[in-house]
């Protein structure tokens, strides 16, 4: 029996699902848990994960739809009473889906006991259990509902700081001088006709003790970084500034982003780097293959579909990159899941056109990216969800390996040791996160 198959036996076991508000929940990131978090915030709102209901596991190629349809199953079956009724309330589960349609790791959703949320200001706690697990058979045992609706997980006090583990980190199967070999490669490519565009990384490896558990290092992120995705779903921990897809009752946005400057020393210096990023031939048709890949997959499920007439510049701290913002309505009735479906991977992670470019990335990287450079983030009963591109991140191994990422897009005139560069900018949040 597959993951896939297990999970959809399981799920004709009916979930059980009640969302109530609560007064206030601040701070979030000190109630998740150290060993396995499970969180997605961004400014200081979104949801903790705390226990696992059930997990739906896929692979390959299929790997979004198998779980899109587990999914669908599980929302059509679940008994759910949400007084909420906000995005991310009632029945829920966290997502992390691997890069590659071949890649030998697997792809997650996680289907918490506990969650607690904050949007738009307010704070809520949904609880949900398996009702064949909640009604125990016994006379006068409480219902399925009632089972849930109690405490079946306590909402942990927020615990207190620790300090940030300490990670060294070296470089993983792709050591700087073959990284600048192979972006000149695919230059040489693209010189000659193969492609327009590949974007590769490199991997640091790195070893977390056991003792140290990964909040601190949530935190950090989210204290340095608090205008991207703060995630961590089943060991993938990051702060990534590039939103995949985001469908909210109806309305569908995207943050595209393609296009990287180092920050100046100075506010002139800073400013003039900014300039030169929008002025850059360069950066722009990186940019602007990124963002058409991200249309082309999103318009034939959307009425209506805006992007902003030019990019502009992002400041994050650690770099400026060129962004589009996507914005649009749903003409079709899909989900987030069939969103993420249709647009991963964009040419802001892959390249174009993008069939070539993740063979010809597969054949010079030099690794398997594993879920960085995947979809990472959230789904509702609703089918509503927000979902980033897994940057600036790394995978935490059971044995307490480290996996961190970085790539480039690579474009006719790359300069290989400047994209060595930029991907020293994109490691530092979790370099430093990890006390790097
Ligand atoms: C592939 C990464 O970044 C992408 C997103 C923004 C800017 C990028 C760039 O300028 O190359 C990349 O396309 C990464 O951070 O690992």
């Amino acid at each position: 029996m597959t993951n896939t198959d297990a999970a959809r036996e399981r799920s004709r076991s009916r979930l059980v699902v009640r969302t109530e508000p609560v007064d206030e929940l601040a701070p979030l990131i000190p109630r998740a848990d150290p060993r396995h978090p499970l969180l997605w915030m961004r400014r200081g709102e979104g949801i903790v994960g705390l226990g696992e209901t059930l997990r739906i596991e896929t692979s390959g190629v299929d790997r979004v739809d198998d779980a899109a349809a587990v999914w669908t199953e599980l929302a059509a079956d679940a008994d759910v009473d949400d007084r909420v009724g906000l995005p991310g309330t009632g029945l829920v589960a966290f997502g992390a889906f691997a890069f590659a349609d071949d890649s030998a790791s697997t792809s997650v959703l996680v289907v918490p006991e506990l969650v607690l949320g904050r949007r738009d200001g307010r704070a809520w706690v949904t609880r949900i259990a398996l009702a064949e697990d909640a009604s125990d058979d016994e006379p006068g045992a409480p219902s399925g509902a009632d089972a849930a609706a109690s405490d079946l997980l306590a909402i942990p006090e927020p615990a207190p700081r620790r300090r940030i583990p300490r990670v060294a980190f070296e470089p993983g199967a792709v050591p700087p001088e073959r990284y600048e070999a192979a972006v000149a490669e695919a230059v040489g490519r693209i010189d000659g006709g193969e492609l327009a565009k590949v974007v590769l990384a490199r991997e640091l490896v790195g070893e977390l003790h056991e003792e140290d558990g990964l909040r601190a290092t949530i935190h950090r992120l989210a204290e340095d970084y608090p205008d991207t995705w703060v995630f961590a779903v089943d060991g993938l921990i990051g702060a990534s500034p590039e939103t995949l897809v985001r469908v909210d009752h109806g309305t569908v946005s995207a943050r595209v982003l393609a296009g990287t400057s180092a920050r100046g020393a100075g506010e002139a210096s800073d400013r003039e780097r900014a300039t030169a990023l929008t002025e850059s031939a360069k950066d722009r048709a990186e940019h602007a293959l990124a963002v058409a890949s991200a249309v082309k997959r999103l318009e034939p499920h959307t009425a209506r579909l805006d992007a902003s007439p030019e990019p502009f510049t992002l400041q994050l701290p650690n770099l400026w990159h060129l962004a589009t913002d996507l914005k649009g309505t749903l003409g079709d009735g899909s989900t987030a899941l069939d969103l993420v479906r249709a647009v991963h991977p964009t040419a802001a992670v892959a390249g174009t056109p993008r069939r070539v470019a993740l063979d010809v990335l597969a054949e010079l990287e030099g690794f398997d990216r594993g879920r960085y450079a995947g979809p990472v983030g959230w789904v509702d009963g609703d089918g509503d969800g927000e979902w980033a591109i897994a940057l600036r991140c790394a995978q935490v191994e059971a044995d307490g390996t480290v996996r961190a990422y970085a790539g480039c897009g690579i474009v006719h005139d790359s300069v290989p040791a400047d994209e060595l560069a930029e991907t020293v900018m994109k490691f530092r949040p979790i370099v430093e996160a990890f006390g790097g």
